[in-house]
């Protein structure tokens, strides 16, 4: 700033110009614009923390005038500070309705002195009064105000130019995704925000464990937002139509919010055997609402390959789409999730309505097969989408829907509509129902 001219102190916070008490008439050493002021008038201050009673608002400020403090940096003051030179200054410009410069220094890690500095506009010197300050010590303060009609300040976040490439990523400032392209081209495309407080990342992949839905390219498929809440070790918040979890294509970790349902098992589940529905699952450990239990686990079929001869109760219908759109009777979840685009598309009425993939667990499965039905279940099915976003091909997980205490059987609602499944020869096939529940409808199919 003294090179250029802006600020010629190198200490002083304060740059005035003229001689105490001065008058400029016609034809003295002062310029003919200065004809009829007092002397000295301020030019500019620099606020860079020095005085510990500084206070700074922006568009207003408390000024702490010049000397009594011991120059060492600490920002003390040791005596009285008097009214001459660039507190007069400032007490002119006040008396003399004369604008003063006002220059601000920010700390700045990057700069080999620890600090910037920026031009912030005109301020007018509003009021000035004398106090005794934290010290102890008389000090003055001035208040001043920026003028109306400038340009927007634009330093509270300072940016900036730098003059050289950075060497490595680690030289990189503000840096929130080293490469948005994620490896997909040859020359990694960084990403930097040094606006946003906190700073986020632009839509794209997932990187590190998404802890922002905004910067979560999969959170916004869920409106805008995480399915999920991290207590509990992850519970879903409601019940949706579809799931949008992070998957492969993402960079986020195991440890992500949007991944709890790929987590694996988290309660002792036991199969126990029934009086009358063969096996059954319960829980050794209280389970949360809310908390993902198990995946339906089998192998991935086409419905109309399955052999319907064969007395397979561990088929499990892939019927997400159904239940998103409300079809065939099936109860039609709420919420405002985005849906895949060909999901919009109605021209394919016939494969809409019923679905065209199963889980047959019949021969390969997990826990989910032992599973029974319940008219009044404690689990519900929650479609979810990770790998790819095919709903007919989502997979199917069973997440608590009321707080389960140990040892009572997990039970879904297998959902089948009455009188919809029939013998190969058409024959419709029935059976009973032995949940027990209070509004029973007796029968499962
Ligand atoms: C997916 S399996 C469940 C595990 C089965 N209980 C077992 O022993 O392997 C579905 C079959 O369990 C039986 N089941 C499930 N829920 C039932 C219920 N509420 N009432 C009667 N039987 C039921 C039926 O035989 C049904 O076909």
């Amino acid at each position: 700033m003294v090179a250029v001219g802006f600020h010629s102190h190198w200490l002083n916070g304060i740059d005035y110009i003229g001689q105490s008490g001065k008058t400029a008439s016609k034809g003295a050493k002062y310029p003919p614009e200065y004809t009829g002021y007092t002397f000295p008038l301020a030019t500019s201050i620099v606020l860079s923390g020095q005085y510990e009673d500084d206070l700074d608002n922006c568009e207003d400020i408390v000024y702490t005038g010049q000397g009594g403090n011991n120059l060492l940096g600490n920002k003390r003051q040791i005596q009285d500070q008097v009214m001459l030179r660039g507190n007069l200054g400032l007490k002119n410009c006040m008396e003399q309705c004369v604008p003063v410069r006002v220059v601000r220094g920010h700390q700045s890690a990057n700069s080999y002195v620890g600090k910037v500095y920026t031009y912030d506009g005109l301020y007018q010197v509003v009021n000035y009064w004398a106090e005794k300050g934290v010290s102890g010590f008389t000090v003055f303060k001035f208040r001043l105000k920026r003028l109306e009609g400038q340009p927007l300040m634009t330093t509270n976040q300072v940016q900036y130019t730098r003059g050289r490439i950075p060497n490595s990523i680690s030289e990189i400032r503000g840096l929130v995704c080293v490469d948005i392209s994620d490896g997909q081209e040859d020359i990694p495309i960084p990403a930097t925000n040094l606006v946003d407080d906190p700073p986020v990342a632009p839509a794209g992949n997932c990187k590190g464990t998404c802890v922002d839905p905004k910067s979560c390219a999969c959170a916004r498929l869920n409106g805008s937002d995480f399915p999920y809440v991290h207590r509990d070790g992850g519970r879903l918040i409601e019940p949706k139509a579809v799931v949008f979890e992070c998957g492969p294509n993402c960079g986020c970790g195991p440890g992500c919010v949007n991944r709890t349902s790929q987590r694996g098992l988290r309660y002792r589940l036991e199969v126990f055997r029934t009086p009358k529905k063969g096996w059954g699952v319960r829980s050794w450990d209280y389970i949360p609402s809310g908390a993902p239990v198990c995946e339906y686990i089998g192998i991935l079929k086409k419905t109309d390959e399955v052999d319907t001869a064969s007395e397979n109760s561990y088929i499990f219908d892939i019927d997400c789409l159904q239940t998103m759109k409300g079809l065939d009777g099936r109860e039609r979840r709420l919420g405002d999730v985005t849906l895949p685009t060909y999901l919009e598309k109605d021209d394919d009425k016939k494969s809409e309505s019923v679905p065209e993939f199963c889980i047959d667990a019949g021969s390969t499965g997990n826990v989910a097969r032992f599973i029974n039905h319940s008219c009044q279940p404690n689990l519900f099915v929650q479609c979810i989408l990770s790998t790819h976003h095919n709903i007919k091909l989502a997979r199917v997980t069973l997440v608590a829907a009321d707080n389960i205490p140990p040892l009572k059987e997990l039970t879904y609602d297998y959902g089948y509509a009455l009188d919809s499944v029939m013998d190969p020869d058409g024959k419709i096939r029935q059976m009973a129902c032995y949940c027990g529940a209070e509004d029973c409808r007796k029968r499962l199919f």
